[in-house]
């Protein structure tokens, strides 16, 4: 019962804190483009570019420019592209959220530094350690900032653990036990997270796990266990 208490309450307060709420922008906002009409866009980007000062969405792309024209119709963007290409290749845009499925974060992260943007990967940054070494090194190169759209490592709560952790008040750190779990029936089964050619898994989708452990203690030796579920029938 308390879950669905604090569930209700949590939907109460992101009603509220964001479609009441018109904030200024300033005079000179970053300007974001977005690459595909992903369903996590309005969540991500779209409603905390609202209720942000220096940030503002200019357009977003999808493979179809319908899709695109639908989303930003919805959400009041400005423009609409249908093709990632093109949006890139538009010079009002400082940076690019990339909600693409994970196997293309790499390549389209790369490109749209090599247009000049900024880039807001979405998590995983890349498919492999591979990868995202080579993301870096065309940040580095190209001067562009390159961050990983893994939104908890901002939050204070996590500022607050890591500093005690750091500190040592509570003795060192000798073992940590993290799962992550999502109902079955929660996706479709034609859904980017179960295309391991799209980088999908419960590895790659849920790898706050790893985030966390490594951003708490720095690399570890991890044994990871998963329980692979599609639905209620699957063994
Ligand atoms: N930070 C967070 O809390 C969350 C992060 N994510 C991350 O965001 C990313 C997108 O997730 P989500 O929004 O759920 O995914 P969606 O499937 O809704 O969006 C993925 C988009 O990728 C585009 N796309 C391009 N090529 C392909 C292809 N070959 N197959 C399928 N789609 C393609 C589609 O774009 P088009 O519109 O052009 O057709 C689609 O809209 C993932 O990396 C995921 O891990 C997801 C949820 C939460
Ligand atoms: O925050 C999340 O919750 C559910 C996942 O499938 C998603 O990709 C993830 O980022």
């Amino acid at each position: 019962m308390s879950h669905i208490a604090e569930f209700l309450t949590g939907i109460n307060n992101w009603y509220n804190s964001v479609s009441n709420i018109r904030i200024p922008k300033t005079a000179n906002p970053v300007r974001f483009g977005v690459l595909s009409a992903a369903l996590i866009n309005p969540t991500a980007l779209f409603d905390p570019v609202r209720t942000h000062p220096d940030a503002v969405i200019v357009p977003v792309a999808a493979r179809e420019l319908a899709k695109a024209q639908a989303q930003a119709t919805k959400y009041g963007i400005p423009r609409a592209y249908g093709s990632y290409d093109e949006l890139l290749a538009q010079a009002d845009i400082d940076a690019v959220y990339i909600p693409l499925p994970n196997s293309l974060h790499c390549e389209w992260a790369i490109k749209a530094m090599g247009m000049g943007k900024h880039v807001l990967i979405e998590k995983p940054i890349a498919s492999n350690a591979d990868e995202a070494r080579q993301i870096l090194a065309c940040a580095k190169e190209t001067g562009r900032v390159a961050l990983e759209a893994f939104h908890w490592q901002f939050h204070p709560a996590a500022h607050v653990v890591k500093s005690l952790v750091d500190s040592g008040r509570y003795g060192s750190v000798l073992f940590i036990s993290t799962s992550l779990y999502l109902p079955v029936g929660t996706m479709p089964r034609d859904d980017i997270r179960f295309k391991y050619d799209l980088a999908g898994g419960a590895c790659m989708d849920l790898a706050y796990v790893f985030s966390a452990t490594r951003y708490y203690i720095g690399p570890a030796e991890c044994d990871v266990e998963i329980a692979r579920k599609l639905n209620a029938n699957d063994e």
